[in-house]
């Protein structure tokens, strides 16, 4: 199913949306925070999905947990230094981070800059214990609006050169990409690159904002482009890169099925398209649970699966030399 001659990599993985339910309950008990259930068993329906919820809203609550038990920097440390490690794990090769610091930094009110710096620290200890590549992307946190994004953006830009790119995630319906046009003119200014979560909960308008005003080379989902053919076509012809995470959309109530995903109708309009995890904590999978859905659930073949595959090592922010050598690490 997943092509040992393929990197395997996961571009859409939210480091604050993978916390383990084991260092929720560890770091909620060392630092005194009140959890919502008195055993490992009893936390797990708080942070991972059960079934489905009835939109994307109500699924980022169960990232809440996650980070409410950052009550220090030691903790945000352990969770990125565990992310690396669940990376590596899952069989990944290459993997983008990504990871919003305003929303990590929020509930013990931690320093933003510090917070940035704890996740690099972080990675940097777990690739020395463990064997895959990693990169960071920042995350601005939409739903805590424009200010609090230019605070996260000055954080995260302090530590520019440890970052690839940055994203756009959170509430797309109650805070649409424009507001976010400043900040991204920022990011164009630094050199980073840009991706977006679009076209997940709000429309294809969305992403065309996203494309055309932010500046984003691949979307965070863009479900909703398959209702747009010109959008499908413009996706195509520029290569903006689809980050494709099923079971989200399951989760997120993006998509009422497996089998009415429309992965398969982005494909055959010659989009690139990639499979990723998004968040595999509150998901509760990890990248080879989305290669078996996309067999099982919908059909593909090995071959359409390992071009799922390369697909990804396609749209990866590397360089061409980055590529090639990760290629050649596999063949
Ligand atoms: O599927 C998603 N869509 C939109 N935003 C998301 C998703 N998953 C997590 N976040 C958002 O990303 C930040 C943490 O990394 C938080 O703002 C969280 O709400
Ligand atoms: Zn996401």
């Amino acid at each position: 199913m997943i092509d040992t001659s393929i990197p395997l990599v996961d571009l859409h993985r939210h480091l604050d949306g993978n916390v383990r339910v084991e260092t929720i309950w560890d770091l909620g008990h060392q630092h005194g925070i009140a959890l919502p259930a008195d055993s490992l068993a009893g936390l797990a329906p708080f942070v991972q999905i059960q079934g489905k919820e009835s939109s994307l809203v109500a699924f980022l609550k169960k990232l809440d947990w996650m980070v409410a038990v950052l009550a220090d920097l030691d903790a945000v440390k352990r969770v990125a230094y565990e992310n690396v490690a669940d990376a590596a794990l899952s069989g990944l090769d290459y993997t983008e981070l990504r990871f919003s610091p305003y929303y990590m930094a929020m509930n013990h009110k931690l320093p933003i800059e510090g917070v940035v710096e704890a996740v690099i620290d972080g990675v940097r200890a777990g690739l020395r214990d463990h064997k895959v590549q990693v990169k960071l992307i920042g995350i601005l946190s939409r739903s805590f609006g424009q200010q609090a994004c230019m605070q996260e953006l000055n954080g995260l830009l302090a530590h520019r050169d440890h970052l690839v790119a940055m994203d756009l995630a959170g509430d797309e319906l109650g805070f649409p990409g424009e507001l976010f046009n400043d900040h991204f003119k920022r990011v164009r200014d630094a050199g980073l690159a840009i991706t977006a979560h679009a076209g997940e909960a709000a429309g294809s308008q969305s992403m065309w904002q996203a494309i055309q005003e932010l500046g984003a080379t691949r979307i965070g989902h863009g479900v909703n482009a398959v209702h747009d053919p010109k959008l499908m076509e413009y996706l195509a012809k520029h290569r903006i890169g689809i980050e494709s995470c099923p079971t989200s959309n399951l989760h997120t109530s993006t998509v009422a099925s497996y089998d009415t995903h429309p992965l398969r109708t982005f494909m055959e309009a010659g989009v690139l398209i990639g499979l990723n995890t998004d968040d595999p904590g509150v998901s509760n999978i990890d990248i080879a649970h989305e290669y078996q859905v996309a067999k099982s659930e919908m059909g593909f073949s090995d071959s359409e699966l390992a071009q799922l595959q390369r697909n990804g090592v396609e749209m990866a922010f590397l360089s061409d030399s980055e590529r090639k050598a990760l290629y050649a690490a596999k063949a």
